[in-house]
């Protein structure tokens, strides 16, 4: 009844549309039309088509608009009365929740440190973006977007690490799927439960290694949350069709599990057979509903990740971005290392590379680099004689007493010498590297002595602490700086702000995978690559270092600057896509046609289908009339 009653008001409504122009007519005016070319019905073609009505459409973060509704959209939509009369401008909504955003600052300390070693202000900061997103999607993109380098650090590495923390207290609305071990056997059924008949991208993790803060169990979907984000803002994927997924199988952390608060299961993580079949049906479920999707595996410890790589990689559009992404943000940073010195790729065969944190990420990363002077011109085995990677046992070489998986064990030290176990300081006295990359997710391991010893053995020693989050680095930008007399080139996981040393200013890079999976993905998606090949990763990496301006290669910056990430992901995934063509993988007519015509095509086809965050009109209007 209620909602006849509203039909009704509604179509009186609409016929004193006109009268109403005085009120509300002008500001929609010049909100959607240029002055003079009002709506036509051709334009039919540009209205999304919306099936929700009154509150439910105000309460669907997709589609709502919140004060931006213009006149027509809130008489045919069922809005009037449900929203204050006075329309607010995109820009306007944007200037009223930057006011929000920046309003903490000056009375929250910013030395406080929570529990995720981000300050207080981050928290607030991120709620208010988490509230945003909870209510207006198309908003809160384009905040994002708009002021990405301020904001990635914010919903993405190193706040998001706190939410994991804390997602179990934090938890009010739902977002993405929730799989767990008791869902066995019913997962192919729940999948239809998701509201998108399209999705193209999902981001699954079993969080048993979020960042470097550990298992965290169900409390892992927040960085699936914080990749997708970045999917949106970074490669303009839509968010409609963005499928962030937990697997909950248990958990090993005792203090998640003792508190009551948690909302995951209370059990010991599967193990073995029952854990891969847990992870196979709910893959094929996703895949059977999506087949199109790039799947994108994340933090998933290192038991499991290369394993589970290697189960999918031949038969679906996956990757896994710690293994994977990471490689080839390490290749990239080293390459922009070397330009900065106005040395080309080939030098990179001449780097003596020694690497803490031999698991997923780290191994991935050697492997990439080696792969990387392979292409440039040395045998494999040679560039093996380049690494020296350590674990939390110290250097790896072939004495080493317990088992190692096969890719560590390639990488082991093959000498006679008694240097197995050997510290980190030990290893860098005697070896002398010009990289060093940590990827163990421990602190602080680049120790004073350690970058000093960088310092006196490298005119430019090249500093990549890549874990995450900011208190898991190995060591900031500050300490490489004043242990290296200013001299570091330096880029770590998570961001570091510019270091002051002795009257100038040094920049810091951020080393993240963020600059290469939203790119990668969008280019294995557009061009139907159904795989992902080492050389696709390589081209990636390649194509990075040409997006750095030469301006920036002057300060010292090793990766493109992050207000250009729309352009970064362009560049990646044209990269991608040309590489997969070479390798006859590209799938999509579209796609090949746009390959054989120009570069300029291909551009044109990629940003074609990425998602401009604007409010699109939501209801078409006859010839003639304002809105
Ligand atoms: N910057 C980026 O884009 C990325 C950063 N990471 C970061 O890398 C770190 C590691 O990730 P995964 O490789 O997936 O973890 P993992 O658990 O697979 O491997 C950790 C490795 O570090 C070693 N390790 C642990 N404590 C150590 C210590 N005290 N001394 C020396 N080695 C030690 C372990 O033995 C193991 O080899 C995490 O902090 C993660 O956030 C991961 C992916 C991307
Ligand atoms: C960046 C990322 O993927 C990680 O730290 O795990
Ligand atoms: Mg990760």
């Amino acid at each position: 009844m209620a909602r006849i009653m509203r039909r009704i008001a509604s179509s009186s409504l609409v016929r004193r549309q006109i009268e109403d122009l005085p009120l509300f007519g002008l500001h929609a005016f010049r909100e959607f039309c240029t002055p003079g070319t009002p709506y036509k019905p051709t334009d039919i073609t540009e209205v999304d088509i919306v099936r929700k009505r009154g509150i439910d459409l105000l309460h669907d973060p997709l589609w709502n608009k919140g004060t931006a509704f213009s006149v027509s959209e809130r008489e045919r939509l069922e809005l009037r009365g449900l929203l204050p009369k006075k329309l607010l401008s995109m820009e306007t909504q944007v200037q009223r929740l930057m006011e929000d955003y920046e309003y903490g600052r000056d009375y929250i300390s910013a030395d406080h440190i929570t529990d995720g070693g981000v300050t207080r202000d981050h928290v607030r900061r991120w709620k208010v973006l988490q509230e945003l997103q909870d209510r207006n999607e198309t908003l809160f993109y384009r905040i994002l977007l708009d002021n990405f380098p301020e904001m990635a650090p914010i919903v993405y590495t190193p706040t998001v690490g706190w939410a994991c923390l804390n997602y179990h207290k934090l938890y009010r609305r739902p977002r993405g799927m929730y799989f767990d071990a008791t869902d066995k056997g019913e997962m192919a059924a729940m999948v239809w439960n998701w509201p998108a008949n399209e999705v193209d991208a999902i981001v699954i993790t079993d969080g048993s290694r979020i960042l470097g803060l550990g298992d965290l169990g169900l409390n892992g979907l927040g960085i699936s949350i914080g990749k997708l984000d970045l999917y949106v803002a970074a490669a303009g994927f839509h968010p409609s069709k963005v499928l962030p997924v937990v697997l909950d199988v248990g958990t090993q952390n005792m203090g998640l599990r003792d508190d009551p608060l948690y909302i995951g299961l209370d059990q010991d993580r599967l193990n073995g057979d029952e854990y891969y079949e847990i992870v196979d049906e709910l893959v094929r479920a996703l895949t059977s509903r999506y087949p199109n999707a790039v799947l994108q595996f994340e933090d998933f410890n290192m038991a499991h990740a290369l394993p589970l790589l290697e189960r999918y990689r031949e038969h679906h559009l996956c990757f896994n971005d710690d293994v994977q992404g990471t490689a080839a943000t390490a290749v990239a940073g080293v390459y922009g290392a070397l330009a900065v010195q106005g040395k080309d790729f080939s030098e990179l065969t001449k780097q003596r590379i020694v690497l803490i944190g031999a698991g997923s990420a780290g191994m991935g990363v050697a492997r990439m680099l080696a792969l990387g002077m392979l292409k440039q011109g040395i045998s494999y085995e040679e560039a093996l004689g380049n690494f020296w990677v350590l674990d939390a046992d110290g250097l790896i070489t072939i004495k080493r007493p317990t088992a190692l998986n096969h890719t560590v064990k390639s990488f082991a030290r093959k000498t006679q010498e008694d240097v197995e176990g050997e510290t980190l300081v030990e290893t860098v006295r005697r070896v002398k590297p010009t990289v060093l990359v940590g990827l163990a997710g421990a602190g602080k391991l680049f120790t004073e002595e350690v970058l000093t010893l960088m310092g006196q053995n490298n005119e430019r020693p090249i500093i990549m602490p890549m874990s995450n989050p900011t208190h898991k680095m190995e060591c900031n930008a500050e300490e490489a700086q004043k242990a290296t007399g200013g001299r570091a080139i330096f880029a770590s996981g998570s961001p570091c702000a510019d270091v002051q040393y002795e009257g100038r200013t040094i920049k810091s890079s951020q080393a993240n995978n963020m600059v290469v999976f939203p790119g990668l993905a969008l280019g294995a998606h557009l061009g139907a690559t159904g795989t992902i090949t080492d050389k696709m990763l390589m081209a990636a990496a390649e194509a990075l270092p040409s997006c750095i301006l030469p301006e920036d290669l002057e300060l010292d910056i090793v990766y493109p600057r992050l207000c250009d990430i729309r352009d970064v992901s362009l560049k990646v995934a044209m990269a991608v896509i040309k590489q997969a063509h070479e390798e006859g993988h590209v799938g999509s007519d579209k796609a090949l046609k746009a390959l054989e015509t120009s570069d300029e095509e291909l551009a044109a086809f990629i940003k074609e289908h990425m998602y401009e965050p604007v409010y699109k009109p939501l209801v078409s209007l006859p010839v003639g009339v304002l809105e």
